[in-house]
């Protein structure tokens, strides 16, 4: 049986309608990502899949329960860790698990979960004494400490610094190792590649691709570019004219070589041979990001977001 199964589903809030027909089905142990921009429509999905929203049409199944009419087991066996979740500020990290933990019928242990978390130095603090990175931590604690069979992760990393953001990539994956479906919403890319087996892209409401990272590259082609500065004379004629070279560009004093993987090597053999220097060297092969764009026809944010300490500075 899968994880989850979405089959059509429709929700509107008055006359917007926010998600448009999206199907897709988790499989039981795998990281599942739900990547779009803002507002395409995701929160909404696993709001839905979480029994919090009810769908106007369509169908949800989460371990085969309806999360509307089976909402009270829904909750015992999905754990979810929602966009900026906020505690009362006096309430102690240790306190709060407990606090959830009650609700649930299979416990976890929390020494253990707070170690796990890297939480363990801060049981006794306040949740408003908490940093950005360790309020997140613990909403994910919150999140498992009824031991899930499903995670729900929704914008996980969003305001982490990169430190952060690749130890909750770390966390995540150690998630999935404990045998929990993992379902992650994001909008950045580099999450996405790096965590998820498999994708769905939402864009405006609409699943535009499910499939693994690898999979949606191969949908943008293989091409990689090979760009650099000649400090030589350097004829691009003779660089068209390489094997596997399929394009050369020059803008300013910057060539770019495109072709298959192995054009760097064919174009590096080439400048060697004809004894052309060369500086700035580097390679771009295809990214998630340029199978978005290709498949919705619009950027993504992608960029690192600003850290407290960037913004301020
Ligand atoms: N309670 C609501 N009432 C009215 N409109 C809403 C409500 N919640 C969401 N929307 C709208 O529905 C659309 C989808 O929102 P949703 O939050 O599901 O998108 P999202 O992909 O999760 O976006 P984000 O990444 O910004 O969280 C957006 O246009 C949003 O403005």
């Amino acid at each position: 049986m899968p994880a989850i199964e979405v089959e059509h589903l429709h929700k509107r809030y008055g006359d917007k309608v926010a998600v448009d027909d999206v199907s897709f089905t988790v499989e039981q142990g795998e990281i599942f990502g739900v990547l779009g921009p803002n507002g395409a429509g995701k929160t909404t999905t696993v709001e839905c899949v979480q029994g919090l929203r009810r769908a106007d049409r369509g169908v949800v199944r989460v371990l085969g329960l309806d999360p509307v009419r089976d909402r009270a087991e829904v909750r015992q066996r999905v754990g979810a860790q929602l966009q900026e979740s906020q505690l009362p500020d006096k309430l102690r990290v240790r306190e709060a698990l407990d606090l959830y933990r009650s609700f649930y019928r299979n416990r976890a242990d929390i020494d253990e979960l707070l170690t796990d978390l890297g939480l363990a130095g801060q049981r006794d603090t306040a949740f408003h004494k908490l940093s950005g990175g360790q309020k997140q931590r613990l909403s994910v604690a919150l999140a498992l400490v009824g031991r899930p069979e499903i995670a729900i992760l929704d914008e996980l990393t969003t305001g982490l610094d990169p430190q952060g953001r690749r130890d909750t990539w770390d966390l995540v994956e150690s998630i999935r190792d404990r045998g929990v479906t993992v379902v992650l919403v994001t909008h950045f890319m580099e999450e996405a590649e790096r965590l998820c087996d498999r994708l769905a892209i939402i864009d405006s409401g609409r699943v535009v691709a499910i499939d693994s990272p690898s999979g949606l590259l191969s949908r943008v082609g293989t091409e990689h570019r090979v760009h650099f500065r000649p400090l030589d004379p350097l004829d691009d004629a003779l660089l068209a004219a390489l094997p596997e070279v399929t394009d050369v560009r020059r803008v300013g004093d910057e060539v770019t070589v495109s072709g298959p993987e192995q054009v760097l090597q064919t174009v590096l053999s080439a400048l060697a041979e004809r004894k052309v220097r060369y500086a700035a060297l580097r390679v771009e092969q295809p990214t998630l990001d340029d199978a978005f764009v290709s498949l919705t026809g619009r950027a993504t944010r992608t960029a690192t977001p600003p850290t407290t300490d960037e913004r301020s500075s």
